[in-house]
């Protein structure tokens, strides 16, 4: 019983990671599955090909490292969040593929219910906006596309879930429907104040109460499955940006992190009252341990290590991902070229589905270095949109000191233009794999065999700190700028 399994299932890969007695990680196995975009916008996954290759990297995780489920202390699960599953009770099949955060299908949906007025009430109770993003305007496409669905949704004979639902469901042979209050909170269909589903909004977007599971603590039981050669319990349960937060030891009032993958996602802690925004960031539930619920103020940013990938893959002026710092730091730094990558809109603050990318302040000279820097730094400007819209809503007492994680982290180039854009320290930790860490915390946890919250919050270690090297009044007009660039992008 000395290690804790940590099942990540992300959008584009799924993963499992052994951790150790000592939290270390251990073995991992992961694997890429297929995207599908059966229409422009629309991005679906094959339910059985997400659960097959968890499944299937469990095993090779534990055969990797010689294990067996008796050596298996408990599980954690973290996951994509927002995807939407709905599958029958009986045969365990699902109706339709899983919809996936990133569609779009539902946007004249989400339109039309805007125009109606609606979504101030629905910001109150949810925390959310009424974005395709979110679960609830996809629950309602499925249960008013597949035919019948809606009729065996209200007999109780379907049931909806996001991905660790799903897994969960699998993973137990269909003896727990069940979900954790930070899953929940990203469906549109809960109540975050009250901690449970909102009758309103289920009415409100057709959603039979039948088909929900039940919501449950992250570090609460949620059964035990028997497929990995013994019986192992799934005690910990978080999406993956919550789990980050819980990963990097986030839980004080004020502590933020950011995680900088092929998106970005900031969440503050917030404490233990839920914080309004007038900014158009989202309210959302932080963990939910022990029956104590924090909440956090998030900004997501839907281009980050795309960016990166934009300048390898689309404009082949790097080969590899971390050349694009050097090629960064050899950028003429008389030129100030400012990209907005909207690639595919823009998120927080500006929530604009419309808006496409723009680059400014061309010369004879700008080259390849120039947009590389200006690539890099739109992370940095972006973040600073973050920050500076939860401020806003949050006047917090002590400085902000932001805690980065995620595979751009990696780049000093990127974090040091960060910290001093920001005019903020930037922390980076040791321990990169603060997603899966916190899954695997919570579980651990639970099972006895990991700290408590103190006493895992003294591990975070720092592996370096940025300090801001940039004066106050080019890094303010500099930030001006990218605001400007950012409304001339917003206005073509
Ligand atoms: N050294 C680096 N410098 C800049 N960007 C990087 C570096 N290493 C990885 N990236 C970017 O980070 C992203 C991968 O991070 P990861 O956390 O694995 O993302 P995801 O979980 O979204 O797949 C890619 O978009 C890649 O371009
Ligand atoms: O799977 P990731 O790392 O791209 O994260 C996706 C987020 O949970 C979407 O809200």
């Amino acid at each position: 019983m000395s290690h804790v399994l940590a099942i990540d299932q992300g959008t584009t890969s799924s993963r499992a990671i052994l951790f150790d007695a000592a939290m270390h990680p251990v073995h991992t196995a992961q694997t890429e599955f297929t995207q599908h975009f059966p229409k422009a916008g629309w991005v679906e996954h094959d339910p059985e090909e997400i659960w097959s290759t968890t499944l299937a990297m469990c095993r090779a995780a534990l055969d990797k490292g010689g294990l067996s489920a008796s050596d298996i202390a408990a599980i954690g699960i973290t996951n994509q969040r927002e995807t939407t599953v709905i599958w029958d009770r009986k045969t365990g099949k699902a109706i339709h593929n899983a919809i996936v955060w990133q569609d779009r299908r539902t946007a004249d949906i989400c339109a039309a219910l805007k125009k109606d007025g609606h979504e101030a009430q629905v910001t109150a109770l949810t925390g959310l906006l009424l974005d395709p993003y979110f679960s609830g305007t996809k629950v309602k496409w499925l249960l008013d596309t597949v035919p019948g669905a809606r009729d065996r949704a209200k007999a109780g004979d379907l049931l909806f879930g996001t991905i660790d639902s799903f897994l969960i469901w699998r993973l137990t042979e269909g003896r727990v429907h069940a979900t954790d209050a930070t899953n929940a909170a990203r469906t549109l269909l809960f109540d975050i104040r009250a901690g449970r589903w909102s009758e309103e909004m289920c009415a409100f977007l057709g959603v039979p109460t039948a088909m929900l599971p039940d919501v449950r603590d992250c570090d609460a039981a949620f059964g035990e499955t028997t497929l990995l050669g013994g019986s192992i319990p799934i005690l910990g349960v978080a999406g993956d940006q919550q789990a980050a937060t819980i990963g990097q030891a986030c839980f004080q009032p004020g502590m933020m992190k950011s995680t900088y993958g092929t998106g970005c996602f900031a969440l503050l802690n917030t404490g233990d009252s839920p914080v309004c925004s007038d900014n158009r960031m989202l309210t959302t539930i932080a963990y939910q341990i022990g029956g104590q619920r924090a909440y956090a103020l998030e900004g997501s940013i839907f281009i980050a290590g795309a960016v990166v990938q934009w300048l390898r893959d689309g404009l082949k002026i790097i080969e590899r991902a971390d050349q694009s710092g050097a090629l960064a730091r050899s950028a003429d730094p008389a030129q100030d070229v400012v990209i907005v990558p909207a690639f595919t809109g823009l998120g927080a603050p500006y929530w604009d589905p419309d808006c496409r990318g723009a680059m400014f302040g061309l010369t004879r000279n700008t080259g390849a270095a120039e947009i590389a820097k200006a690539a890099l730094e739109s992370v940095a400007f972006q973040t600073r949109d973050l920050v500076e819209a939860m401020h806003a809503d949050w006047a917090a007492e002590a400085e902000t000191i932001l805690r980065v994680d995620g595979g751009m982290s990696a780049s000093d180039w990127t974090m040091q233009s960060l910290s001093d854009l920001l005019g903020a320290p930037v922390d980076r930790p040791v321990m990169q794999e603060t997603t899966a860490l916190g899954a695997a915390w919570l579980a651990g946890m639970r099972a006895g065999v990991y700290p408590d919250r103190d006493g895992f919050a003294a591990t975070w270690a720092l592996d370096r700190r940025f300090e801001p090297t940039l004066d106050a009044a080019p890094r303010e007009a500099r930030y001006a700028r990218w605001k400007r660039a950012v409304a001339a992008a917003m206005s073509v």
